[in-house]
C-alpha cells in the first residue's frame, strides 16, 4: 500500500492537536438520523410479483437500515419509529409531532442531517409542510418508495440510500428540504406526486434540483422561495392547526360541501376549481357567504401545472378571496393552516402564497 493512500497520512508532516482534528472532520461521516413514519418504503407484499398489492408500513426502522449495509459507508446512521402508518392517513397531529422532532434533532449538534421515511401519497404535502416550519439549515429529506421491498425491482433501497446521502451532504446545507426518489433531488414546495404506479412518480412542474448518481450529488437549481432558516414559521411555536378544507369542483357540484363545512366550523375553504381556479356560478355566492362569516377562500386549482392568476376567472379583489398561485389544494391548505396561526389577514395570506 502506497503512503498516498493511507488515511491521515498528512499528519506525518503536522502532527499538532488542530490538524489532526482537522484531519479527522475531513475523513469522519456525517450523522444522520433516520425517522420512519411507515408507508409502503415500510411495506411487504405476499411474494415479488406483487408490486401495487401489499401491506404498508409493516417493516421497523431498524430491520430498514438492517437490510442495507451501504448505508454505513456514506454516514452514521440510527433510526427512530416516529409512527407506523400509510401517509394516507395522516393528521395535522402526525404533522406536528413530525415537525417537532425534526426540529429537535437539527438543533443537536450531533446530526448532519435527517431523512423522513414516508409514504408517498401525502410525502410532498409532509415535505412542505416541514420546509415551511423548520428552522435549520441542515439537509432534510423526505423519501418513499412505490413499490415494497419485497417486490422485483424494489425502489426503497436506492430511494433511502440517496436521501442519506443527501441529507448528510455538506452541498446540501441550506437549500431546504427535499425528496429523494428516482434519483432526483427534488424541492419539497415544488414537488408532487403526478403518477399512482410507477417508480418516476415525483415531479416537480418547475424541474428537479439536481439528480444523486452512485452516492453524488449533482445540482442545477438552487430553490428561489422562502423555507427553513426564512420561514416565518416555527414549529417550536406551534401546538395546534385550524381547521381548513378543501372542496373539490366538477361539473354539476352544489354547495353541499361549503356549507357543510362552515357550518363544521372551518376557518378557511381552499376551492380546488376548474382550469385557472374557476369557481361554477352556482358557488360564487355560497362562497362569498362563508367569506362573509369570516371564513378566508383560497382559490386553487384541480389542473396539476400552471398557477392561478389573481382576478382572472374571478373578481378577488372584489370578493377579498386569495389565490393559491401555483399551490396544489392540499400544500395550499398547509400554508393557509400556518398563516391562520398567526391570524393572517387575506391580504398576508396572498403575501405567503407569493412568497412560499
Ligand atoms: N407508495 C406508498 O407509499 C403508498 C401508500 N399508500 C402510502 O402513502 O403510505
Amino acid at each position: 500500500m502506497g503512503i498516498l493512500s493511507v488515511p491521515g497520512a498528512a499528519l506525518a508532516q503536522d502532527a499538532s492537536p488542530a490538524a489532526a482534528q482537522a484531519a479527522k472532520a475531513q475523513t469522519a461521516k456525517p450523522n444522520v438520523v433516520v425517522l420512519a413514519t411507515g408507508g409502503t418504503i415500510a411495506g411487504a407484499g405476499a411474494s415479488t410479483v406483487n408490486s401495487a398489492t401489499y401491506t404498508a408500513a409493516k417493516v421497523p426502522v431498524d430491520k430498514l437500515l438492517a437490510g442495507l449495509p451501504e448505508l454505513a459507508q456514506i454516514a452514521n446512521v440510527r433510526g427512530e419509529q416516529v409512527f407506523q402508518i400509510a401517509s394516507e392517513s395522516f393528521t395535522n397531529d402526525n404533522l406536528l409531532t413530525l415537525a417537532k422532532r425534526v426540529s429537535q434533532l437539527a438543533k443537536q449538534s450531533d446530526v448532519d442531517g435527517i431523512v423522513i421515511t414516508h409514504g408517498t401519497d401525502t410525502l410532498a404535502e409532509t415535505a412542505y409542510f416541514l420546509s415551511l416550519t423548520v428552522h435549520t439549515d441542515k439537509p432534510i429529506a423526505v423519501v418513499g418508495s412505490m413499490r415494497p421491498g419485497t417486490a422485483l425491482s424494489a425502489d426503497g433501497a436506492l430511494n433511502l440510500v440517496n436521501a442519506v446521502s443527501v441529507a448528510g451532504s455538506k452541498d446540501a446545507r441550506g437549500k431546504g428540504v427535499f425528496v429523494t426518489m428516482n434519483d432526483e433531488i427534488n424541492t419539497a414546495r415544488d414537488v408532487n406526486k403526478d403518477i399512482n404506479i410507477q417508480t418516476g412518480a415525483f415531479k416537480s412542474q418547475w424541474g428537479p434540483l439536481g439528480m444523486v448518481v452512485e452516492g453524488k450529488n449533482y445540482w442545477f437549481r438552487a430553490p428561489v422561495k422562502r423555507h427553513t432558516m426564512n420561514s416565518e414559521f416555527n414549529i417550536d411555536n406551534i401546538d395546534k392547526l385550524p381547521q381548513v378544507d378543501i372542496v373539490y369542483a366538477y361539473g354539476s357540484v352544489q354547495p353541499t360541501a361549503v356549507n357543510a363545512l362552515v357550518d363544521a366550523g372551518a376557518k378557511a375553504i381552499v376551492h380546488a376549481g376548474t382550469g385557472n381556479g374557476s369557481v361554477a356560478d352556482r358557488m360564487v355566492k355560497p362562497l362569498q357567504d362563508a367569506r362573509g362569516k369570516g371564513v378566508l377562500i383560497v382559490r386553487s386549482a384541480r389542473v396539476p401545472y400552471g398557477f392561478v392568476l389573481r382576478n382572472a376567472e374571478q373578481p378577488d379583489d372584489k370578493y377579498d378571496w386569495v389565490v393559491a398561485h401555483d399551490m396544489r389544494p392540499e400544500k395550499a391548505r398547509l400554508l393557509t393552516m400556518l398563516a391562520l396561526t398567526k391570524g393572517a389577514n387575506t391580504k398576508e395570506l396572498q403575501r405567503m402564497f407569493w412568497e412560499y
